[in-house]
């Protein structure tokens, strides 16, 4: 059986201060897990600021080397990538969806202007015609469409817009696994529910992995099949997600599951439209 991603005690350590000060902080500890190839999931990863989530991330996108371990996609170890062409081939595998909508788009560029680059450089896209084609394809996905895009920018829409474009940007490479990192906290608390729902049809229509990155159990809980729950950069528990929300063991996931959820979580998603 193939893996989409596989992690194999991955750790990463940053050294920071000056000459004299220097510390180490142990961003992520010895962090397994495997997401396969045939069971399309969306798998979240859940921890409070500083747990090591962006990190972890960070480590998948290929952006960050683990200090040890290994990280492999479909079968291949990301760490040890050379050329431009394999680089090319992974990013087109596993696409980034960023947290804030409004700083990935750069204001004084047309919106449609990402998504006709992202068809030239993934799709091979040779005309307009065929940027056009694959634009729209990826949008209908998403709910939108090019008449709502066309010759915009980015102040003119909103933030629940956007981050619905840069999901359709990252589909038009056709990714295995899609690597959200806290997607919906800039967007309106009344608009966070559909896009993260989105995430759930994508994986039902397209058979793509998503990995949820987010500090919101009930969101996590609400769409996702499995997760992990992150504390200062170990994993403390993980499984399937009402399994571990219905019955968490560890005080942490205890603790958060207080803070943030109910007494009945088949109500979270009451929480969150009530943001
Ligand atoms: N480039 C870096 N240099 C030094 N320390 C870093 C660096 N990046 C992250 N860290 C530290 O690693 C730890 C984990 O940070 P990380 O950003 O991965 O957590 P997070 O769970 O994503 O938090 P947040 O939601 O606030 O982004 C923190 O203590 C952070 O200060």
């Amino acid at each position: 059986m193939t893996h989409v991603l596989q992690l194999d005690d991955v750790s990463k350590q940053f050294r920071s201060g000056g000459l004299f000060s220097a510390r180490t902080v142990n961003a992520v500890k010895h962090v397994s897990f495997t997401l396969d190839d045939d069971i399309p999931e969306v798998f979240a990863i859940v921890g409070q600021s500083g747990s090591g989530k962006s990190t972890l991330a960070n480590m998948i996108l290929g952006s960050e080397k683990p200090s040890s371990g290994s990280i492999s996609v479909l079968g291949e170890d990301i760490t040890d990538r050379r050329s431009g062409q394999e680089k090319q081939r992974f990013m087109s595998r596993v696409q980034p969806i960023f947290q804030n909508p409004f700083e990935a788009f750069n204001p004084l560029t047309r919106i449609d202007s990402y998504l006709f680059s992202t068809a030239r450089r993934f799709r091979g896209a040779r005309s307009r015609k065929d940027e056009e084609a694959l634009s729209e394809e990826s949008l209908q996905l998403v709910g939108l469409s090019m008449d709502e895009v066309r010759g915009r920018y980015s102040h003119e829409l909103s933030g629940g817009q956007l981050q619905r474009i840069a999901v359709a940007r990252a589909l038009i490479p056709k990714p295995d696994l899609i690597i959200a990192d806290e997607p919906v906290s800039m967007v309106d608390a009344s608009l966070r529910m559909s896009i993260v729902n989105l995430f759930r049809e994508l994986r039902d229509q397209l058979g793509v992995s998503i990995i949820y990155i987010t500090h919101d159990l009930a969101t996590a809980y609400y769409i996702s099949d499995r997760l992990i729950i992150m504390k200062s950069g170990e994993i403390v528990e993980s499984g399937l997600a009402k399994e571990v929300l219905d019955n968490p063991q560890h005080p942490y996931s205890r603790a958060l599951k207080e803070a943030v959820l109910p007494p009945d979580p088949e109500r979270a998603h009451e929480v969150i439209r009530l943001g």
